[in-house]
């Protein structure tokens, strides 16, 4: 798929993340895949997935669903873990995304290379790149690499980010005006509709919602609060 062909997949509509965490009782690949099918069918575009769950997840929701996937690996919790290396990022392609997810920060990364190393490989190896950032700098850098898209992902996970407890629409606002031709996504605690209504507003090309969808835990904890 290319990119005008994604463009038109994802313009408009819900992007949505299926990954569980280490300890989180859904960690399980089949149960990811489920959870994938059952997003697709609440009208899911594209499924974010891998993580810690890695290629394996990748692999079965790939064979899962008809919607393109945009797959990711995890290293660790600091630094540069989405998708950090090269080869990384050619394992989660292989695996059947359509995309890959990965840091578009302009830290270091563990292979020492440099974004646009990861980007020029996925390219030629016929895949697309989401780079993950958290500041407009970054996203304006990741552009000028060569990423396909520029997400939120890691707005409030790194050091040049504040943590916030809601969505950063201020940076989705910032990259739509920044890179008027790119196709900006908004990540990152979107936890309502209403959410995801004002990053649409703000100019974002799709809307990626992960834990307020797919983690019951996390579901039950906003209800139970209430009671
Ligand atoms: C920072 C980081 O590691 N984000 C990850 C990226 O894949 C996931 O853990 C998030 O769940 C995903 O971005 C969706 O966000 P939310 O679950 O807030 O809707």
């Amino acid at each position: 798929m290319n990119l005008d062909q994604f463009a038109a997949v994802i313009s408009g509509r819900l992007i949505v993340s299926c990954q569980a965490g280490p300890d989180h009782p859904l960690r399980d690949t089949p149960t990811i895949a489920r959870m994938a099918e059952s997003a697709v069918l609440g009208g899911a575009c594209a499924i974010r997935c891998g993580g810690v769950g890695g290629l394996d997840d990748v692999r079965a929701v790939a064979e899962a669903v008809s919607v393109p996937v945009i797959g990711l690996t995890k290293r660790g919790r600091t630094g540069v873990f989405i998708t950090p290396t090269v080869d990384d990022a050619l394992a989660v392609l292989e695996a059947g995304a359509t995309v890959v997810a990965t840091d578009g920060t302009r830290r270091t990364r563990p292979d020492g290379a440099p974004l646009n190393r990861t980007i020029d490989a996925v390219h030629t190896a016929g895949g697309l790149v989401m780079a993950d950032v958290s500041t407009e700098a970054e996203g304006i850098a990741a552009a000028e690499a060569g990423a396909d898209l520029i997400a939120t992902t890691l707005s409030g996970y790194t050091p040049d980010s504040p943590g916030r407890p809601g969505p950063d629409l201020a940076l989705v606002a910032a990259l739509a005006a920044a890179l008027p031709s790119e196709l900006i996504v908004a990540e990152g605690r979107y936890h309502e509709p209403a959410h995801v209504r004002a990053a649409r507003d703000a100019g974002a090309t799709a809307v990626v919602v992960g834990t307020a969808i797919t983690d019951p835990a996390w579901i039950t904890s906003t209800f139970a609060a209430a009671v």
